[in-house]
């Protein structure tokens, strides 16, 4: 009997010293945005993830982790997920989603969040810069240009190592509310707004098309004008529908989207909020520009030629995001 009884499986030592690693992907908070960006990573095995929050939370993380885990047999996938609130945990990670902070709720505006988003920002990236000194960082924490800007400033990493999460949700908004007035596949549009993560971003139409065909032939100026300032106040809209907090699904995939071209170096070409110094001559802010997204981080600003009243209304959102670091500076030494 004992004869028939198999062996428990004891892989060959090759398989233990296999030198290929999975990417580590790092989402700092665990809360709302962060837990679904973990479970965007995990479905499309991006990695293996570390979900960390603040003490305080004592073991939330590790409940949320573990419980991503056991959705692993039924999803199938294999990546291996870390709840904790130590950054020993977080040490030498590959990418690194910051969502820690505050959101919103109803009747507030992002701005409202800087004072104690920007305090948390410099935590967590103090702790960033001493553990996971070679991570891609993508901010998510509102207000997004100035927060990603302050992350730079106290991890002092390479411009093309910390970017911000704002374009591609904003243009996945835009992009679900054309689809909607037209009744085509979202697959089936391709847009691109620019600027501040605020109600101050800018639409390219020359950029929009439907199938190829620019939108300006099938929706009329008004008409458009309409569903971009949808867009610009698409986070406010969930806000109210929510009234607890602020939008996660589609905020986490566009994370996950942003992971992902890093982990599988897509150079993907997708709007980012990237460090812009001559790059239309923004001199030395984060801002939503169209990059080329790949292993490095932000690989390269693309620099379009811009109407003149696309130039007025993008330096318009460019000079809110500087206004508003000048506030955080004057906060941060208050
Ligand atoms: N850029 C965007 O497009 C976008 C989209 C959605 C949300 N956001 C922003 O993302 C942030 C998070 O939103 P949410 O809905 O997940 O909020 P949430 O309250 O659900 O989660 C935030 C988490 O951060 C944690 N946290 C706080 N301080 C921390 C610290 N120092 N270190 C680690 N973790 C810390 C909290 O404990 C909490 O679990 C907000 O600022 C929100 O405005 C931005
Ligand atoms: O609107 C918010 O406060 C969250 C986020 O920036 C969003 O656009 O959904």
């Amino acid at each position: 009997m004992g004869a028939c009884i198999a062996k428990a499986f004891s892989p060959p030592s090759s398989f233990q010293e296999s030198t290929m690693r999975r990417a580590k992907i790092t989402v700092i908070g665990a809360g709302n945005v962060g837990a679904t960006c973990a479970h965007w990573c995990a479905a499309a095995e991006l990695g293996d993830i570390v979900l960390l929050d603040i003490p305080q939370t004592e073991d939330m993380p590790a409940g949320k982790a573990l419980d991503l885990m056991q959705s692993s047999p039924i999803m199938g996938f294999d990546s291996k997920i870390v709840g904790t609130t130590s950054y020993d945990d977080a040490a030498d990670s590959d990418v690194i989603v910051v969502t820690a902070g505050i959101p919103r709720k109803p009747g507030m505006s992002r701005d409202d969040l800087l004072s104690t988003n920007a305090r948390i920002i410099t935590s967590v990236g103090e702790e960033i810069k001493k553990s996971s000194p070679n991570a891609v960082v993508i901010v998510v924490s509102n207000p997004l240009d100035a927060m990603v800007q302050q992350m730079w400033k106290v991890t002092g990493f390479d411009r093309s190592k910390v970017c911000g999460q704002a374009g591609v949700l904003d243009t996945a908004r835009y992009r679900t509310f054309l689809a909607m007035e037209l009744g085509v596949s979202v697959e089936d549009i391709s847009a691109l707004l620019m600027g501040g993560h605020g109600d101050t971003m800018v639409p390219i139409p020359s950029c929009t098309s439907v199938g190829g065909i620019p939108v300006t032939q099938l929706i009329d100026p008004a008409r458009l004008e309409e569903i971009v300032e949808r867009t610009r106040k698409g986070g406010a809209e969930i806000v109210s529908l929510l009234k607890t907090g602020s939008a996660y699904y589609a905020p986490a995939a566009a994370c996950a989207q942003m992971v992902e071209a890093v982990v599988k170096d897509k150079k993907r070409c997708i709007p980012v909020a990237a460090l812009c110094e001559s790059e239309y001559g923004v001199g030395g802010y984060y801002v939503g520009v169209p990059v080329i997204m790949g292993s490095a981080g932000v690989e390269k600003v693309i620099e379009l030629n811009l109407t003149e009243s696309e130039t007025a209304d993008f330096q318009k959102s460019v000079d809110a995001v500087k206004g508003l670091v000048a506030t955080m500076d004057e906060l941060l030494a208050g």
